[in-house]
C-alpha cells in the first residue's frame, strides 16, 4: 500500500522586515513537521536567505534554501526550505548585521516596500489554495500600516482573504489550545464596534462558530455568547443591546439546534473564566479586544525577572472561508525582528491548527 499523500501547507513570510522570515526558519527546522505535511514557503528568497543565516548564527541551525516556481517542484525534506520566490525585496534593502556578535533588529518598520511584498505573498497563497494547488494556508504577521502605505486598503489578512475568496460571511477566531473566541467585529473603533452588535451579525457569528468547531472535529460544539455591557446590561439598566440584539440571535440559534448551554448572553467579565473551566468550546465576543485580551493574557507570557517574552502562543483562524487559513496571533515584532530572538511557538501552533482542519475536512 502506498503512503498517503501529505498535505501541502503554504506559509507566507509576512512582512519581510518583521519576524516572519526567522520564525519560518525556526518552525521548519523541526524535522517532525515533514512527517505530517509538505511545507511550502511563499515569499522572497533574499529575506529567507538572510533569516537562514540568522538562524544559523543564533541557534546553530543548518538549513538550505530550494527556490522553486511551482509547488510540484518542492523537495519537502527536512533541512531544506522550499520557497516560491516572488522576488520583490532587493538584497541591499535588508540591513545586514551578521558581522556583529548578535544580529540587530532590522529597524525598518512599516514601509511601502515591505507592505507591497507582504500583500503579494498573501494574494499568491490564496490563489494557490483556491486553485487546489495547496491544501491549507498559514500566515506570518503583516503590518496593516505597511500594506495601506503600499496602497492596499484592507484592515488585515481577514478582510483580504474574505475579499479574494468572495466570502460574504466570515469571522476571526483566536485560539489558545482549547480556549477559542470569535468576534462580531474586529478592526473598527470601539464606538463603531458597539453599533455593529446587531442581531443578524451575532447570529451569523454563532452559526460560523458552530460550523468552525465542527471543522476542527468537535462534534457537538457548546457555545458561550458574551454580552456587550457590564453584567450583560442588567435588563436594560446599563444598555439595551443584550435585550434587543443578542438575545433574539441566541433564541434563533437555539431554535436551529445550536448548543448554547446558558441560553442567554453571559456577563463578559466571567465568560472567559467559564470557558477556561470547560463550559464552552468557543465564545462569541462582541468586539476585538473583548476576545483578544483574555486570549493574549493567556498566550503572551513576559518574564519579569529576565525581561523577555517567555511564550508568545496562540492562533488566529479565519472561519467561514472556502479555504483553510490559520495564522500567528502576534504582530511583526518590530523590536525583535532580525535578531533571531522571537518565539516560533505561535507559528508552530498555526501549522498544527491548519493540519487539524485539513484532517477534519477530509473526514467530513
Ligand atoms: N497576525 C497579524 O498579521 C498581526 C497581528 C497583530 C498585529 N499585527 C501588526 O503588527 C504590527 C506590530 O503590532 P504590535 O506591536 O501591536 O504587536 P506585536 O505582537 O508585534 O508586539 C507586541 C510585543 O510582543 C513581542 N512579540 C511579537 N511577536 C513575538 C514573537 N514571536 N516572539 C517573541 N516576542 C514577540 C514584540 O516584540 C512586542 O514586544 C502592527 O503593524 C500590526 O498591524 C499583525
Ligand atoms: O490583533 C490581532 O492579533 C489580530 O486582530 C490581528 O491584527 C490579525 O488580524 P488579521 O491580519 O488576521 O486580520
Amino acid at each position: 500500500m502506498s503512503a498517503p499523500v501529505k498535505p501541502i501547507i503554504g506559509i507566507t513570510l509576512g512582512d519581510p522586515f518583521g519576524n516572519g522570515p526567522e520564525l519560518t526558519a525556526y518552525a521548519l527546522a523541526d524535522g517532525k513537521l515533514y512527517e505530517q505535511c509538505r511545507p511550502l514557503v511563499v515569499g522572497d528568497a533574499t529575506s529567507m536567505a538572510y533569516a537562514l543565516k540568522v538562524a544559523k548564527k543564533v541557534r546553530g541551525l543548518d538549513l538550505s534554501l530550494n527556490i522553486i516556481k511551482t509547488p510540484a517542484e518542492g523537495k519537502y525534506t527536512p533541512g531544506t526550505v522550499d520557497l516560491l520566490d516572488l522576488n520583490l525585496i532587493p538584497a541591499e534593502e535588508i540591513p545586514d548585521t551578521l558581522d556583529q556578535d548578535a544580529p540587530k533588529a532590522y529597524g525598518v518598520g512599516a514601509c511601502p516596500l515591505g507592505g507591497e511584498a507582504a500583500f503579494s505573498y498573501v494574494v499568491k497563497v490564496i490563489d494557490l489554495a483556491m486553485n487546489g494547488e495547496i491544501d491549507a494556508t498559514v500566515t506570518n504577521a503583516i503590518s496593516k500600516e505597511a500594506i495601506n502605505m503600499a496602497g492596499h486598503h484592507y484592515s488585515g489578512h481577514t478582510e483580504i482573504y474574505a475579499d479574494y475568496t468572495h466570502t460574504p460571511k466570515y469571522t476571526m477566531m483566536l485560539a489558545h489550545h482549547d480556549l477559542r473566541v470569535v468576534h462580531v467585529s474586529t478592526h473598527v473603533s470601539l464606538r463603531e464596534a458597539c453599533d455593529r452588535v446587531k442581531k443578524d451579525r451575532v447570529l451569523d457569528c454563532i452559526r460560523i462558530a458552530n460550523e468552525g468547531c465542527k471543522a476542527l472535529g468537535i462534534k457537538e460544539p457548546r457555545i458561550g455568547v458574551a454580552g456587550l455591557n457590564p453584567h450583560s446590561g442588567e435588563n436594560g439598566m446599563f444598555g439595551w443591546e443584550e435585550v434587543q440584539e443578542i438575545q433574539p440571535a441566541i433564541d434563533e440559534a437555539l431554535a436551529e439546534g445550536i448548543l448554547i448551554p446558558e441560553k442567554k448572553p453571559t456577563p463578559p467579565d466571567t465568560i472567559f473564566s467559564k470557558a477556561l473551566g470547560g463550559w464552552y468550546d468557543i465564545v462569541v465576543a462582541m468586539y476585538h479586544d473583548q476576545g483578544h485580551i483574555p486570549l493574549k493574557v493567556k498566550g503572551f507570557v513576559y518574564n519579569r525577572a529576565e525581561q523577555h517574552w517567555e511564550a508568545v502562543e496562540g492562533v488566529n483562524v479565519t472561519l467561514g472561508l472556502p479555504i483553510i487559513r490559520a495564522s500567528v496571533d502576534h504582530g511583526t515584532g518590530w523590536d525583535l525582528a532580525g535578531t533571531g530572538r522571537s518565539s516560533e511557538l505561535s507559528l508552530v501552533n498555526a501549522i498544527e491548527y491548519a493540519l487539524q482542519m485539513v484532517k477534519a475536512k477530509k473526514e467530513a
